[in-house]
């Protein structure tokens, strides 16, 4: 057991997708995985292993934030020895050519995070996708016949910001895709630990427009960025 994961080594596979929310992850076993097993409740913080396609996949729910999932992805590495850490989240787009409904692949993250200034004082280190998970996704995405985008996305450490918009417009002159709030601390960390890294998202709002998902097709949506994580994990 690990501070925050209630499992036995052993219990989570090698490659681990991570929702933000834990009821994406419970989602994702009961409608995706065979043979699944719960190995997590701490703090109401679903983690299941099972098998997709004969390949042990583990879904682990992170919480929001950097905070939130760097201690996820720490826990995970460190004491369940995990090698491929793909995030399925949610964003809100920030170019008037990124619609609703779009699954964003991250190749890199900016970030008004604190996390990577204790690291690297005033470096801008820059937060990077496993290429080789990158390449597989956005195949899979292909063949699929997906509109997948590729490239940055703002990890921030605020859901409520003011004066956002000023932000978000300088963010999108600047080809910045998304927003959202943990791709940065999950990148760096997986660097620190030589392990593999991937944040697909679906972009759940229009932060220009305003168009939003209902939950009924968000649900259908989350499913593409589903498939996609886990098709590009059994690749
Ligand atoms: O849908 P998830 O994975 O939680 O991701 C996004 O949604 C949350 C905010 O509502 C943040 O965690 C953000 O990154
Ligand atoms: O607008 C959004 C949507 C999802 N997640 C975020 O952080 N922001």
């Amino acid at each position: 057991m690990s501070t925050h994961i209630g499992a036995n080594k052993g219990d989570i596979a090698d490659t681990v997708l991570l929702p933000g929310d834990p009821l994406r992850a419970k989602y994702i076993a009961e409608t995706f995985l065979e043979d699944v097993t719960c190995y997590n409740e701490v703090r109401g913080m679903y983690g299941f292993t099972g098998t997709y396609k004969g390949k042990r996949i583990s879904v682990q729910g992170t919480g929001m934030g950097a905070p939130s999932i760097a201690i996820y992805a720490n826990e995970l590495i460190q004491e369940y020895d995990v090698q491929n850490l793909i995030r399925v989240g949610s964003c809100g787009a920030l170019q008037k050519d990124v619609q609703v409904r779009d699954v964003i692949l991250a190749q890199t993250s900016t970030t008004d995070s604190q996390m990577n200034r204790m690291v690297f004082g005033n470096i801008d280190y820059a937060p990077t996708a496993d290429f080789g998970l990158l390449k597989k996704a956005y195949d899979v995405g292909e063949e699929q016949g997906l509109n997948l985008r590729v490239g940055n996305v703002f990890t921030s450490d605020s859901f409520y910001r003011e004066n956002a918009m000023e932000l978000f417009q300088k963010l999108a002159e600047y080809n910045v895709l998304a927003v959202e709030m943990e791709t940065t601390a999950l990148y760096t960390i997986a660097a620190k630990y030589d392990r593999q890294a991937l944040s697909v998202l679906t972009v759940s709002d229009h932060i220009l427009t305003g168009e939003e998902t209902t939950s009924e097709e968000r649900q259908t949506t989350f499913n593409d960025m589903i498939e996609v994580a886990l098709e590009a994990s059994v690749k």
